[in-house]
């Protein structure tokens, strides 16, 4: 879907997820058309297009991963970082889509799959290219950033509000995010697992995705996901920025019903691979004087978000705690609304227009 190299590229593919078991026994009814011939989809009277529509009678789910992200994994090995974000309401299938949802043991979706073609490529190039991977899984919870992987946090069970959660040790300082003089964003106190084969990435995936928050709002599952993806060069020896864009849409026609409870993910959630590489740009045989001055040094992430439910506080019949986690999610969800919009104009994004990162911890850790 992305070509390494194109300039701040931003893809956006829908995937219609099917009615399922209860929807099913309700009598639900598909409430979106999918265009034939075409990335588009009805809802009453207005369509939308877009670059991809699956599910439904749009292309196949499982050509999702070969045509939106397989390039932007094999960017990463070039240098460019790369971000894929799940949006939608709630039930609409981001996580199902994503792959950080570990019902009965089941591990499908986009992650496990990038996490696969990471290690073949990597399988394949490990006698020329030195590598490093690094794994990091947050959640942006009321604006505070909660380390998925904490070492010294372990998972509680459910509790009376509804959450799950995770007991850290009393006095442990709150992970802040810090941005050096090169405008690299870094999270200190949180944890980065250094991970050498895919059953160590799967296991830190697998033990963030039980650590995560869930709520329930009595929004039922009858909603769209929308798959973004994008991609910028970050270069040869430096880390550039990630330009993220995102073109936001509300299905207000979406219909959701009172009598449902489902269980919801009231955060974002960030997974984070980090490749470095260090490649010897001398060939076979070259004696070199000074080793360091031939090697190449390469660092690029791919950030792979399931993000909170978009939908709107009023519609949820949230009240107290639940009502003060969605202002949340909805400041952040607004807030990269606003990045992507300044990044999405390539002209003003060329005349240096302020991006507005600062106004929320996703957007500001999105940055790289
Ligand atoms: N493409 C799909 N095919 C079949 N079932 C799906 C699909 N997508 C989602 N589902 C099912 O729909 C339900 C809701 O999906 P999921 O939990 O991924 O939604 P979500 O958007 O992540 O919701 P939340 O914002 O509350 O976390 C789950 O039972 C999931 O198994």
């Amino acid at each position: 879907m992305v070509e390494a190299g194109e300039d701040c590229c931003v893809k956006v593919a829908v995937h219609v997820r099917p009615l399922i078991g209860e929807e099913k026994v309700q009598g639900c009814k598909d409430c979106v058309t999918v265009v034939s011939g075409k990335p588009q989809v009805q809802i009453g009277a207005h369509s939308f297009t877009f670059d991809h529509v699956y599910g439904s009678t749009g292309s196949p789910s499982s050509a999702m991963f070969d045509e939106c992200v397989v390039s932007l994994v094999d960017g990463l090995f070039q240098g460019y970082n790369a971000t894929v974000l799940a949006y939608g309401q709630t039930g609409s299938g981001k996580t199902y889509t994503m792959g950080t949802g570990f019902k009965d043991g089941c591990q499908e979706g986009i992650i496990p799959l990038v996490m696969s073609s990471l290690f073949n490529k990597i399988d394949t190039l490990k006698h020329q290219i030195e590598f490093q991977l690094h794994v990091s899984f947050i959640e942006i919870l009321k604006e505070e950033v909660r380390d998925l992987l904490d070492p010294s946090s372990m998972n509680k069970p459910e509790t009376a509000n509804g959450h799950a959660g995770k007991v850290t040790i009393p006095g442990k300082p709150p992970i802040q995010i810090r941005e050096s003089s090169n405008g690299v964003i870094t999270l200190a106190g949180c944890t980065e697992v250094s991970v050498t084969t895919l059953k160590e990435m799967a296991a830190c995936l697998e033990q963030g995705s039980l650590s995560r928050a869930t709520g329930s709002t009595n929004m039922n599952n009858q909603s769209r996901i929308y798959l973004l993806a994008s991609v910028q060069p970050s270069g040869l020896k430096v880390v550039h920025r990630n330009v993220v864009t995102f073109i936001f849409l509300e299905f207000s026609s979406i219909t959701y019903s009172s009598s449902v409870m489902c269980p919801t993910s009231r955060s974002h959630a960030i997974f984070t691979i980090t490749l470095e590489q260090m490649r010897k740009l001398n060939s076979p045989g070259e004696i070199s004087l000074n080793d360091t001055m031939n090697e190449e040094y390469l660092c690029a992430k791919l950030h792979l978000v399931d993000l909170a439910g978009s939908e709107r506080a009023k519609r949820t019949g949230s009240d107290g705690l639940r009502f003060k986690e969605g202002v949340h999610i909805n400041k952040g969800l607004l807030a990269l609304g606003n990045v992507i919009s300044a990044l999405g104009d390539e002209k003003k994004r060329k005349e240096g227009v302020h991006v507005p990162y600062r106004d929320s911890k996703l957007t500001r850790l999105l940055q790289v």
